[in-house]
């Protein structure tokens, strides 16, 4: 992939995006497009094949989604799957049109099969049903990641998929419902700290399991693979190693400085009981992941992003 070349980074804005675009940029490439949404909304084909037309784009990073945690996705059904397969269909079928070299998919781990043997490994991809809360997404990630398949069987498409573990880092999303689970608990934790609070609900029972990569890895891993890798299946990306709700709990609330009590509310949904990702694809692809768990949140809470944001928490600006 020549410095000079023409790459476009759909979703810059959001968490991957940003990171994707940090890393390209510190590795000299400087001929980056981008849209926001309100200036493309990639769920409108038609306004995608006049933008394809126009900047003709040699690579595609496609880092555009509908995106949330569990109860986003189990609230906002029709919504993650309509615009997830509005995005992908539109980006790809005018990425094979204008002859895009090589274009990069984003699936995630929860598009495996609920009760996936853990490791889970590429291989076990549409091997079982698919866990309940997230399905509507799931099921628009899997068509997403076969239309690339198709793409290449039939047009010879260089189309990659990867397969990211749960994400955190600069730019996430800290939505007291919608977000992912590592963000809303640093949220919990750190406005129950600036406020006093003598405890904080955690959802769920706190036995499932999750797998955090810092997303600057993520965006190492996507350079990495986007230089060396042209295969036609997905390839993981993740740490290799998993800890309980109940485990995160516990360091967010020692790296926050929380010292009240925990109280989980089995009400809310566990979702996934667990989906370690099998690395070893990965690792023989020759990349490894450098962030640790702790280094990672401490990074978070040390940033000028959380600083700011955390500064009046009873006015916190990370809604
Ligand atoms: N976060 C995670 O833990 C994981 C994420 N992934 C995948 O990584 C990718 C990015 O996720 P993440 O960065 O966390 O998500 P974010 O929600 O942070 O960012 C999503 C981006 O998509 C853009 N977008 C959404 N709808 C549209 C639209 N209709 N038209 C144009 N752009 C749109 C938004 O653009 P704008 O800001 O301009 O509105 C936003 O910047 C997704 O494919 C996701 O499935 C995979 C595994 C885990
Ligand atoms: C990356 C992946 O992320 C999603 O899958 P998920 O990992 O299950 O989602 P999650 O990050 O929201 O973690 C949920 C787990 O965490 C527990 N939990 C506790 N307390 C809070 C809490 O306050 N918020 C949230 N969200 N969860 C909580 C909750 O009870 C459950 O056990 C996919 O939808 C899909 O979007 C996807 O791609």
């Amino acid at each position: 992939m020549e410095l000079d070349a023409k790459i476009y980074v759909a979703g810059h804005r959001g968490m991957v995006g940003a990171a994707l675009l940090r890393r390209l940029q510190r590795a000299g490439y400087h001929n980056l497009i981008t849209r926001t949404s309100q200036e493309l909304d990639l769920r409108d084909q038609a306004a995608v094949e006049d933008f394809f037309a126009l900047e003709q784009p040699a690579y595609v990073l496609l880092a555009a989604a509908k995106v949330g945690g569990i109860m986003a996705n189990n609230t906002y059904r029709a919504d993650f799957l309509y615009d997830n397969l509005m995005i992908q269909s539109n980006v790809l079928r005018e990425s094979q049109r204008q002859g895009v070299r090589k274009l990069l998919f984003l699936g995630s781990s929860c598009i495996y099969p609920r009760l996936a043997p853990q490791p889970i490994r590429e291989e076990h991809l549409l091997t079982g049903p698919l866990e309940p809360t997230n399905e509507p997404y799931a099921i628009a990630k899997i068509a997403g990641l076969k239309l690339c398949e198709a793409y290449r069987a039939q047009h010879g498409c260089n189309f990659i998929t990867v397969m990211p573990t749960n994400l955190y880092g600069p730019g996430d999303n800290y939505d007291s419902r919608n977000s992912h689970v590592l963000p809303a608990l640093l949220r919990k934790f750190s406005e129950a700290v600036a406020l006093g609070l003598p405890r904080v609900p955690v959802w769920g029972t706190g036995t499932p399991r999750r797998e955090f990569l810092h997303v600057d890895d993520l965006a190492d891993a996507c350079l990495h693979l986007l230089l060396h890798y042209d295969g036609a299946e997905p390839v993981n990306i993740g740490t290799g190693r998993d800890i309980s709700i109940q485990e995160l709990a516990d360091l967010l609330a020692e790296l926050t400085g929380y010292a009240g009590e925990i109280l989980f509310d089995f009400s809310k949904p566990d979702g996934t009981p667990r989906k370690l990702l099998d690395v070893s694809k990965l690792h023989g692809l020759g990349w490894q992941h450098s962030i640790g768990l702790r280094e990672g949140i401490t990074a978070v809470l040390q940033s000028a992003e959380w600083q700011r944001a955390t500064a009046r928490p009873e006015l916190n600006a990370l809604a």
